[in-house]
């Protein structure tokens, strides 16, 4: 993913991607070329979408083919009913724009569809619809399973938890809602999240590469048009790489400045190089919030630390932890 970057960047092509991604019309199952540097939809969309949200996609997320028929419907009327929108706004005349106040993703790529429509690479409903699904599918079971296992790590560890909202609420105090800037003083909040990423990476093997040229690796020779999976799970839990990698201690990512951007090859649950995932600060500025606000507002504890009966998870009292009290 370093050296050999360009060699590795290409996907096989699942069945389920030409079923359920139009023929990998998306963004993650594009084999590596033109199409998939511009994303299917130009330039424009691919690069800014790595810097501020991704335009995204997933493999193993998506369940049964069966569901391809349902989805390709609720797309079709997502996209329908923007359409419809857009014209009444704009009086049918084809041109103008949506308000950017009120422009989301969707409206987005049908402007970028309607800009392209009389170049040489127009931008087709099944692209669209592919991207979308990439939407979908990268953007919730992942940050959502991370979520769950880091709400489960903290049921086990009482006192990471406490330690964790300890800091957010020490933060947060007094203040209606979290700000970004809030955030980037938790750091114990941002240990706490790669330290859950590492032990449970939510996508153990990557998505699927496939080598565009014979190369070699550590004397291995690998030929062209090969599938490679990398376990990026084992990587994270190596016993070479980390000291008791099976036990759970947010500090070992305090003072130090190892991330998960795709540098620190020892940590690389978004992947890295030029397929890495580009939803990463995106799905990670979520992560951290969602978790910050659970924990700040939330007393979590698991039942059998309980002496007596009560819920797992209860609205925090102002001023008191009350399950930790107990
Ligand atoms: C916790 C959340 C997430 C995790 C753990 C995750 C993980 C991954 C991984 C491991 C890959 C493959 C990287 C590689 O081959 O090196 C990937 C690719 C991708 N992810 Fe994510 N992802 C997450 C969230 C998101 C979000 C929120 C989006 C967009 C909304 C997104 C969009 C994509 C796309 C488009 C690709 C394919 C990139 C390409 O093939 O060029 N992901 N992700």
């Amino acid at each position: 993913m370093k050296t050999h970057d360009l060699a590795f960047s290409s996907r096989p092509k699942p069945s389920i991607a030409t079923r359920l991604l139009y023929d990998s019309k998306d963004v993650a199952f594009i084999p590596y070329g033109d199409y998939w540097r511009q994303g299917g939809l130009g330039e424009e969309v691919r690069w800014s979408g790595r810097r501020e949200e991704g335009c995204g996609a997933f493999g193993g997320a998506f369940g049964a083919i069966g569901v391809a028929k349902g989805m390709d419907e609720f797309l079709e009327g997502l996209v329908e009913e923007r359409m419809n929108r857009y014209k009444r706004e704009n009086g049918g005349s084809g041109s103008g724009h949506d308000s950017e106040e009120t422009q989301d993703f969707v409206d987005i790529l049908l402007e970028i569809q309607r800009e392209n429509a009389a170049g040489s690479s127009p931008v087709h409903r099944d692209t669209i619809k592919a991207v979308l699904m990439d939407m979908l599918g990268g953007g919730t079971d992942t940050t959502a399973t991370s979520l769950v296992w880091t709400m489960t790590e903290l049921l086990r560890h009482p006192k990471v938890m406490k330690k964790l909202q300890n800091e957010v609420r020490e933060i947060v105090r007094g203040k209606p809602n979290m700000s970004e800037d809030d955030l980037g003083r938790m750091h114990y909040l941002k240990a706490m999240v790669k330290e859950a990423l590492r032990i449970h990476a939510p996508v153990p093997l990557l998505i699927a590469r496939e080598s565009i040229q014979d190369v070699r690796v550590m004397g291995y020779d690998i030929a062209a048009g090969t599938q490679v999976l990398v376990n990026a799970w084992a990587i994270a839990r190596d016993p070479l790489m980390w000291e008791d990698p099976k036990e759970l201690r947010p500090e070992r990512f305090l003072n130090n400045s190892m991330d998960v951007k795709g540098q620190d090859f020892e940590f690389i649950p978004f992947g890295a190089g030029q397929r890495g995932c580009p939803g990463t600060l995106f799905a990670m500025n979520v992560y951290e919030l969602a978790l910050a606000n659970v924990v700040h507002s939330f007393d979590l504890c698991h039942p059998s630390s309980q002496q007596q009966e009560g819920p797992i998870l209860s609205r925090r009292e102002e001023g008191r932890n009350s399950s930790y009290d107990r």
